[in-house]
């Protein structure tokens, strides 16, 4: 069980979400109030560390905000689900490995039979014995009538094994996807820069952090739904530069990263300029009114991870950069060495 505070202290707990949920003008439903009680519970400390962060910077806690916290935090962190889907796919290669085995050793078992009977009648017996052999033989049809069948059944099975099999893994790529972009989601990220990092620990990696900028006020003017869908095409603009080259994530609610293993810092940056500049020329035209919406622009951040820090420090190095990227008026790009400056 995740929580195991006391009668007492999980009412103590639910009187502060009450205040977290009012002061943050946050509706009161199971995801926000999951999210808020993780937050006053103080587990988890990245969670903290964001909705900190957030409040500190003045910046909106929405109900985008928090499902974000709620499937990055707390719906994946199920280690039972990993668990369960890793298993259910062994177990899936296990049966499809047996049937296949099974089918083979039949098959051989029905011709080895075919072939000793017809090896007994071309003796010649004597009548007591060939009516044996007859009685034998009529077995020997029934018994491979049904022997086909499940046979037959064997091979049905296989096929809805492998069926299955290629539909847990469909399932566990889709848990590493974002729906509404198409993206890598944060899970994928981790996996694929812990495996980076493991592989080869001095390895060259650039993450460009990337940002819509002023997509509130979008949202408010022209709705969540438009909002959605500008919010998938930039994504899908922004992963067609990096598509063969790099991991394209969406990292929050309209904050993307593209993480580039052996680039250095000039041509990560001149990638994130080409990103920048293939999003400032995208055009949106309202498909209700024929209207064109307003221009999109981009801010990003870039920088190079550097072997003291962990993954979890180098992004939030990035997103420094990035945050400099919209002090200097948003709609460009900002790089590491423009930190200390
Ligand atoms: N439509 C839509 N909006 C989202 C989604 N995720 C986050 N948002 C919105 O994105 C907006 C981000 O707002 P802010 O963090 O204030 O940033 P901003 O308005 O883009 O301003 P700057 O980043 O400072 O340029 C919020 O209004 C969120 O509700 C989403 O999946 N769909």
């Amino acid at each position: 069980m995740k929580y195991q505070d006391s009668l007492q202290q999980a009412s103590d707990k639910a009187a502060q979400v009450k205040l977290f949920l009012q002061r943050t003008n946050l509706a009161a439903h199971p995801i926000n109030y999951a999210v808020s009680y993780e937050y006053i519970s103080g587990y988890n400390s990245e969670l903290c560390h964001i909705i900190e962060h957030k409040l500190l910077a003045k910046a909106p806690l929405d109900d985008f905000v928090m499902a974000e916290l709620y499937i990055r935090f707390l719906a994946p962190a199920n280690p039972q689900q990993e668990q369960l889907l890793q298993e259910a796919s062994s177990m899936v290669s296990r049966m499809a490995a047996y049937s296949d085995v099974a089918a083979e050793q039949l098959d051989n078992y029905i011709q080895q039979l075919d072939s000793s009977m017809l090896q007994i009648k071309n003796l010649g017996a004597d009548t007591p014995l060939l009516n044996i052999v007859n009685q034998l033989q009529h077995s020997t049809t029934e018994f491979r009538l049904s022997q086909q069948q499940m046979q037959q059944q064997l091979l049905l099975a296989n096929q809805q094994s492998h069926q299955l099999r290629h539909e847990l893994e469909q399932l566990k790529q889709q848990r590493l996807l974002d729906p509404l972009t198409g993206l890598y989601n944060r899970l994928a990220m981790q996996n694929q820069l812990d495996i980076w990092f493991s592989e080869q620990p001095g390895r060259r990696i650039a993450a460009i952090a990337v940002d819509l900028d002023h997509f509130s006020r979008f949202n408010l003017e022209y709705g969540n739904t438009i909002g959605d869908v500008i919010l998938s095409k930039v994504a899908r603009k922004v992963s067609s530069y990096v598509q063969n080259s790099g991991l394209p994530v969406r990292s929050g609610g309209e904050e993307f990263l593209i993480l580039l293993p052996d680039v250095d810092l000039r041509s990560a940056s001149e990638i994130a300029e080409q990103v920048r500049r293939g999003v400032e020329k995208l055009r949106f035209v309202s498909s209700r009114t024929k209207k064109t919406l307003p221009k999109v622009t981009i801010s990003l951040g870039v920088s190079l991870y550097q072997q003291t820090e962990n993954w979890y420090q180098f992004l939030g190095r990035t997103a420094e950069v990035l945050l400099l990227a919209k002090q200097r008026g948003r709609n460009q790009v900002a790089n590491e060495t423009m930190l200390a400056t």
